[in-house]
């Protein structure tokens, strides 16, 4: 993953797509009671949390060994922000337009939907799990969620299934004549969509017993195909609307039939209303987590009319401590850290001041996501370009190969020395 790590967001029209970017972003995307609301592929930036590097004892060790005084040095990110010791850091979100059952035959958005996709390195499958909206984003009242699950799935199955089936013919004639590898060949049919051979190797190594490429009938070419949406495409569920009353039965129902598939319940619209009182003034809110202050706790607030209190109270008893949450920073951490293994990689000038600058009274400036298990060199060439690199060095000033790999809190602080150039 060379480029900045993208999260696309899908689900069926009126599921939550737009309105769950709202809450994690500041962009404005249009949101709408109806299908089809959103048009374009809405990219927008997005904060992920993390405890930051600033917060670590050991960082405040190293800084005090090294003659800094702590209470007087700021966190201070180039990008993002950070506060407490929460690091927010950028991460591009996609959402992508509507989906109809079908579109891998052109319905809907059809196509346009799937091309979109193919830029995504993880989704967010946002899912009304309150089954008030139809397959097609229409009003309705029980509605089996658990549909939307699948349907989603054999979509971008039969629409990756389909473009391979089509030339399936000349694509063994050539990898026969070619006496290609397995891997190769797939490569090949599969780099559109973002693939890379240890994808695919991933991918295969999943499946036992599988024949020569030159054997693989119908449902051999749909098993690899599967396997390789869980490299390509790997999910998080959110399981919107959990305000509604109805949505209880259906989160369980779903929650037992994936127990593999990363599941986060989420109430996008009350995330997106908190911040909006947060924003005016209204009330005090930590996103992420259960805790929302009003006038009544704390008088340096603007006092609200009995109509929003009676709201909030609602939200509290409903969402905040049913869930601890409204679960949508929840969801991007699932997804990032979890299922797109993501580590902050947090790269500084100074490994004993963790300063970039001679003031070394900002730390922690630079902060990148890379994939657990990134060799310490691939991270070098990826953050600094193609530059000489003399040494990498850690925390404690311990010098680190290049071959050695990223983790958290594992080789996740790092300087690297360039070689002087030469005349
Ligand atoms: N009760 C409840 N309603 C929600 C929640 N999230 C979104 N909605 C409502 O669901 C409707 C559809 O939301 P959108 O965010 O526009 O859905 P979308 O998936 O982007 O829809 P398209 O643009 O048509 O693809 C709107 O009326 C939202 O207010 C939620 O957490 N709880």
């Amino acid at each position: 993953m060379p480029r900045d790590p993208l999260i696309g967001i899908v689900g069926k029209p009126s599921s939550g797509k737009s309105t769950t970017l709202n809450s994690l972003t500041d962009a404005s995307a249009a949101v709408g009671a109806f299908p089809f609301t959103t048009i374009d592929p809405n990219k927008a930036t997005s904060y992920l949390q993390v405890d930051c590097a600033c917060g670590r004892k050991t960082s405040k060790d190293i800084l005090q060994k090294n003659g800094v005084n702590v209470s007087e040095v700021t966190c201070k990110p180039n990008y993002g922000w950070c506060e407490n010791g929460k690091r927010h850091i950028p991460i591009m979100l996609l959402d992508v337009a509507g989906l109809v059952p079908g579109a891998h035959m052109g319905r809907g958005l059809g196509n346009k939907f799937l091309d979109d996709l193919r830029h995504a390195d993880a989704l967010i499958h946002v899912v009304d799990v309150s089954g008030t909206t139809d397959a097609e984003g229409k009003n309705t009242r029980g509605y089996d969620p658990i549909k939307d699950i699948d349907w989603l799935q054999d979509e971008i199955r039969l629409w990756i299934e389909g473009n391979l089936k089509k030339r399936w013919g000349s694509i063994v004639r050539r990898h026969t004549a070619t006496k290609s590898s397995i891997v190769d060949t797939l490569q090949q049919q599969f780099g559109g969509y973002g693939s890379h051979a240890p994808m695919i190797q991933a991918a295969l190594a999943r499946i036992d017993g599988l024949p020569p490429l030159e054997e693989w009938d119908s449902d051999w070419i749909t098993k690899v195909v599967k396997s390789f949406m869980l490299e390509k495409f790997p999910t998080v569920l959110s399981l919107n609307k959990i305000d509604h009353p109805d949505a209880d039965k259906n989160v369980s129902k779903i929650i037992l039939k994936y127990p593999e598939t990363k599941t986060i319940l989420t109430s996008a619209i009350t995330e997106v209303f908190l911040r909006k009182l947060k924003k005016q003034g209204f009330i005090k809110y930590e996103e992420g987590t259960e805790f929302v202050d009003t006038y009544e706790d704390d008088p340096s607030l603007k006092p609200l009319d009995d109509k929003l209190l009676n709201r909030i109270e609602n939200i509290r008893d409903l969402v905040l401590y049913r869930f601890g949450s409204t679960g949508v920073m929840q969801v991007l951490q699932a997804a990032a850290l979890d299922t797109l293994n993501l580590v902050p990689i947090y790269t500084v000038k100074n490994i004993n001041t963790f300063s970039n600058e001679n003031k070394t009274q900002y730390i922690f400036r630079d902060c990148f996501l890379v994939k657990r298990g990134t060799p310490v060199g691939k991270v070098a060439r990826y953050i600094m370009g193609e530059v000489t690199i003399a040494a990498i060095e850690t925390t404690g000033g311990i010098r680190v190969s290049a071959d050695d790999t990223v983790d958290v809190r594992k080789n996740d602080i790092l300087s690297f020395k360039l070689a002087p150039k030469s005349i």
